[in-house]
């Protein structure tokens, strides 16, 4: 089965194409490519009005020093705080698809770091940076470094709904049982 699609991809002069290469699967058969940390020293003044809708007061960029990447920075996200993390990219969607934003299980399970929001869409007429919303959700301080893998992306699918107005829907044996009706 053919089930690749070829999309439009922009990146932008903080995405080190040249050591990142593109986005790209990490498996034979894995569903989500990964999407890096394309932290810059520049990114508090670009994302100043997101910084301003979100609690940001915890939010440090620092500059390290990595020698020949002069926008080498980390993030500082402390306990129960998230980041707002750009990744240097942007893609078309085509129409009849999205983007999922989803965390990676790893460092979900074991470093604590998700999807701020559950999961991420991004809906085929956006055309701005794909930006990562990272929640802490460890006791502690964690630390995300310029170029990390920090989640995944999955193209899908979407169908949209037409309306067809009813007083009645079809029958099925569950009928109106949900929330855990068929055990525990
Ligand atoms: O993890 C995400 C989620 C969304 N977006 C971008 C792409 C998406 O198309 C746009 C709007 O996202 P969404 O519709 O989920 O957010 P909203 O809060 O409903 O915003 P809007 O009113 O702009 O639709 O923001 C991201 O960059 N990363």
């Amino acid at each position: 089965m053919n089930n690749k699609m070829k999309l439009k991809i922009q990146t932008l002069p903080h995405y080190d194409l040249d050591n990142w290469g593109l986005p790209s699967y990490g498996s034979e058969g894995a569903a989500g490519f990964d999407l890096r940390a394309a932290l810059h020293t520049g990114q508090k003044e670009a994302l100043r009005e997101l910084f301003e809708k979100s609690n940001a007061n915890g939010y440090s960029i620092i500059k390290t020093k990595t020698k020949g990447d002069k926008n080498a920075t980390k993030l500082n996200i402390p306990s129960g705080f998230v980041g707002i993390i750009p990744t240097g990219i942007c893609i078309e969607i085509p129409q009849g698809c999205e983007l999922q934003i989803r965390s990676r299980s790893g460092m979900g399970m074991f470093g604590s770091l998700v999807i701020a929001h559950g999961t991420g869409t991004i809906d085929s007429d956006y055309r701005g940076e794909i930006l990562i919303g990272l929640r802490n959700m460890n006791l502690t301080t964690r630390v995300i470094r310029r170029g990390a893998c920090i989640a995944q992306a999955i193209l899908a699918p979407v169908y949209r709904a037409e309306w067809e107005q009813t007083t009645t829907l079809t029958e099925t044996q569950r009928g109106q049982n949900g929330f855990g009706s068929t055990g525990l």
